[in-house]
């Protein structure tokens, strides 16, 4: 029988979930059932042929992986009241909720189910994240399911849940972090002669062409770095002028500083 998922949550993630499971054509969309209170922002998925509801209850009944995509505060009330709805021998649940654990939902659940937690990021919407997953009480067939689920929108890897937090700062975050390092060179290339259309071609496309070379060769960016670098060259003036100013430091402060508002607040 065909697997059915709800995603519950149909926000920024679950929707881009939803999208990345549509395009990569390993479900059919009408076995995705989507779920958010005010269900008009999900008119496209539903046009796509997915199914759309803001009743979590009936989601569950009609799907047996449940993706939870709701906000961190919201997950243990949604849960309570699914309880009597999700059935150990038929669910499996997937959680990429930030910073809640699988001791969280098995607080309101109990023991019995098979829990996953996935980190991906918005790239999922084009095939593209990177998920880092763990398991709790899943057997090889499931395992298999949710690998491959996810190894359709993007890459896999699979952690130790004590990794979860750094996984979502490096991975979902990082999303951000790229985007705003893009906006910087964009605002550069205008300063220096390129309309903001062709800035952002070039500055996104160098970064994703920067990012392959790392993907495809496996080298270390130090490695690619000093192919650029001509000596007494323009690349490594602009590259210790930013060091000077703090580029690398203000990067790991960030990411740190994340992480520990993950910590500090779950
Ligand atoms: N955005 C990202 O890049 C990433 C997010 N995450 C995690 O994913 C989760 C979702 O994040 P994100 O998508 O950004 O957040 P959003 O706020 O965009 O999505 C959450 C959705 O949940 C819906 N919702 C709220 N209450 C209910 C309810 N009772 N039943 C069903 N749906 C409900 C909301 O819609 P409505 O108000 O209409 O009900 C909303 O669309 C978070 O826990 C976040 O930490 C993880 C990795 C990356
Ligand atoms: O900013 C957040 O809290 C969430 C988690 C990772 C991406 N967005």
């Amino acid at each position: 029988m065909s697997k059915k998922i709800a995603i519950i949550g149909g926000g920024n993630l679950g929707t881009a979930i939803a999208e990345g499971l549509i395009s990569s054509r390993f479900i059919s969309p009408k076995h995705i059932i989507v779920t958010k209170r005010n269900i008009a922002t999900l008119r496209s998925l539903e046009e796509k042929g997915v199914l759309v509801t803001s009743d979590n209850e009936e989601a569950v009944k009609y799907a047996d992986w449940v993706i939870l995509a709701v906000k961190p505060f919201q997950v243990k009330d949604i849960l309570s009241k699914l309880q009597p709805h999700l059935n150990p021998e038929k669910h499996a649940l997937v959680s990429v909720i930030t910073g809640v654990w699988i001791k969280d939902i098995q607080e309101v659940l109990g023991n019995n189910f098979t829990l996953f937690r996935a980190m991906p990021n918005t790239a999922i919407a084009i095939q593209q994240s990177i998920t880092c997953i763990c398991k709790h009480n899943a057997s090889v067939e499931q395992e298999e399911f949710v690998t491959n689920l996810f190894d359709q929108l993007g890459k896999t890897v699979m952690i130790e849940e004590k990794l979860m937090d750094a996984a979502t700062v490096l991975g979902a975050c990082g999303t951000a972090y790229a985007m705003r390092y893009i906006r910087a060179n964009i605002q550069g290339g205008i300063e220096i002669g390129f309309d903001a259309q062709t800035a952002s071609l070039i500055a996104a496309q160098t970064v994703k062409g920067a990012a392959e070379l790392l993907l495809t060769r496996h080298t270390h960016p130090e490695q690619e770095i000093d192919k650029v670098t001509t000596p007494k060259g323009c690349t490594i003036a602009g590259l210790n002028e930013m060091e000077h100013q703090g580029f690398s430091s203000s990067l790991i402060k960030g990411v740190v500083t994340s992480y520990k508002k993950i910590v500090n607040d779950m």
